[in-house]
């Protein structure tokens, strides 16, 4: 018999409850944490859907649960929130001094290289088991949608494109969209999935895109202008191209001053969900 997740944390939050799960992971062969938000409405029998949040490098599930403030708006929306961690964790868990690679740094990937491919399987974690334990755990609408920031804007976008029609949209803040291009997926990709880029275009949402098999979904990604990974990193202006060519329903929209903190996140949260709800609820 499988365990049950483990309640780990508890606080009532505008109105709803914010909660933080422990529980054996078949995926990853680790204990895996989230947090989970679940907003008053739910609780009177009108079922949420459910809009799952990826953090980005050296996070975990607690970043986006502390630092956003999106819980007021998903409690107005009834709105499930899932925050999964970036990782497996543990000493039996490799990992790299590095911070962006290893533990906090998973790519939302399945690793096929050693030491990494025996527990960096978080794409069949949140693409699967994650999924089958909230909605057990849960009474929701089974619709979902997706959103992250930095390495999980790259994470959402990547469950999106290779799920298709599981999402009802997909959101990003400051995403990194071309990971087989630049500095962090370079290095990453090449640790969890080998030398050879061919296997690269997989994990890779311009890609995906270019690759023709994902199918056309509401995509907003916000970025501000005074982050520091803008050029060197993230460039999301290389999706927008893409989705242009393909007359894909993306807004790219660019703030001056904002850097790649949950200030800037905090900032834009309401305007995501509200995204996301008016695509959930039709
Ligand atoms: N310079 C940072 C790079 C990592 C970083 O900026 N992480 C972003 C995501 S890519 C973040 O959200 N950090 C945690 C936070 O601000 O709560 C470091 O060395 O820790």
């Amino acid at each position: 018999m499988k365990a049950l997740p483990e309640r780990i944390d508890a606080h009532r939050m505008h109105g709803g409850w914010q909660y933080r799960y422990r529980h054996p992971s078949a995926s990853t062969g680790t204990l895996m944490t989230y947090s989970v938000f679940v907003p008053p409405a739910a609780k009177d029998g009108r079922a949420p859907h459910v809009v799952y949040f990826l953090a980005g490098l050296t996070c975990n599930d607690l970043n986006f649960t502390q630092k956003s403030g999106a819980q007021r708006v998903a409690a107005e929306l009834n709105l499930l929130l899932v925050m999964p961690d970036t990782s497996p964790r543990g000493d039996e868990v490799a990992d790299d001094e590095g911070y962006d690679l290893g533990q906090g740094a998973g790519f939302y990937l399945n690793a096929s290289q050693a030491p990494w491919s025996s527990h960096f399987r978080m794409y069949d974690y949140l693409s699967q088991e994650l999924p089958g334990i909230i909605n057990a755990q849960f009474a929701v609408s089974g619709r979902e949608s997706v959103m992250g920031h930095s390495m999980g804007g790259h994470g959402a976008l990547v469950m999106a494109l290779r799920q298709p029609g599981r999402f009802r949209s997909v959101s990003a803040f400051a995403p990194i969209v071309s990971p087989s291009t630049v500095p962090w997926g370079k290095k990453a990709f090449t640790a969890y999935l080998g030398a050879d880029e061919a296997s690269w275009a997989a994990w890779d949402s311009c890609a995906l895109l270019r690759d023709g098999s994902a199918r056309p979904l509401p995509v907003l990604i916000d970025q501000g202008e005074d982050d520091e990974f803008l050029d060197s990193q993230l460039q999301p202006e290389r999706l927008a191209q893409e989705a242009k060519a393909r007359h894909w329903p993306l807004t790219l929209r660019r703030h001056a001053g904002y850097d790649h903190s949950y200030f800037f996140i905090a900032s834009f949260v309401e305007d995501h969900l509200r995204f996301h709800a008016g695509y959930l609820n039709a």
